[in-house]
């Protein structure tokens, strides 16, 4: 990457409950407009880690900062500064696509001046003109993870969180949703996503790989294939993968 700013930094992040270590002294860089890929089998630690790193849990040992604030004492400037989507939290089913817009735009602290243009724009860019008085409910999955994402970097965060943002969707609707990912990062918003799925692997600027509680692997998609003797980096999950001893 030709810009090397730092915008989340890890050192010997340790996670313990009780005297089980999910999170195992990970230490990774991640660069402003970086894709990073945060991949690992069931039960690897992702989770754990990340609920860290977006300010919801401390950590037992090492040390961590999110766009540039500590993740034992910043962590509400930590959350003023990312964006965050999951594919079990993401929008109210009850509300109309303008509704949630108008809502998250609220909950930012966007004015309402700001939350017209941008719900403006966001209709028009997600093509959803004539769907905005829609229930959410009403709409398909792969629409409902777009229009989370757009909400998730409605407050210009510097960096969005997306854990598992894609699943249960088909190919062809999750690389659109990646067009959206690769319009963010274009713009400078750090992308930390995690995902079962090695196509989107592939499409990660780097990818670190998780296995139970480690990174085992970190660097781009092309440089693990080459480490790994592999042609995919399913080949290269797989082989690292294999090693674990938890699944869940
Ligand atoms: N609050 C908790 N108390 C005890 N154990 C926990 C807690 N949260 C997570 N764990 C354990 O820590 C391990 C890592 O879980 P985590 O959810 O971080 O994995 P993951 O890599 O995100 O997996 P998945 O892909 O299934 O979401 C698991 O064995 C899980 O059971």
């Amino acid at each position: 990457m030709e810009n090397k700013e730092i915008v989340i930094q890890a050192q010997g992040l340790t996670k313990r409950f009780g005297d089980f270590i999910a999170t195992n002294a990970i230490t990774f860089e991640v660069y402003k407009g970086e894709i990073f890929g945060f991949l690992g089998a069931n039960g690897a630690g992702k989770t754990t880690a990340m609920k860290i790193l977006i300010g919801i849990s401390k950590p037992s040992g090492g040390e961590a900062k999110v766009a540039g604030f500590d993740v034992y004492t910043e962590t509400e400037d930590i959350k003023k500064n990312i964006g965050y989507m999951s594919q079990k939290f993401s929008l109210y089913e009850d509300l109309t696509i303008r509704e949630n817009i108008r809502f998250f735009g609220g909950i930012y602290g966007l004015d309402r001046k700001t939350i017209k243009e941008k719900t403006d724009v966001l209709l028009k860019t997600l093509g959803f003109e004539a769907e905005a008085d829609k229930l959410v409910s009403s709409l398909p999955l792969g629409w409902r993870q777009k229009l989370s994402f757009s909400i998730a970097i409605l407050h210009n965060p510097k960096i969005v969180f997306l854990d598992e943002p894609t699943g249960g969707v088909d190919p062809v609707t999750r690389r659109q949703f990646w067009d959206l990912i690769y319009e963010a990062s274009n713009r400078g918003v750090t992308i930390f996503v995690t995902t079962h799925y090695m196509d989107e692997a592939e499409y990660c600027n780097r990818v670190s790989i998780m296995v139970d509680g480690k990174i085992e692997a970190l660097d781009t998609p092309q440089n693990l294939k080459k480490q790994f003797h592999a042609d995919s980096m399913d080949e290269v999950f797989h082989q690292l993968a294999r090693k674990a001893k938890r699944s869940e």
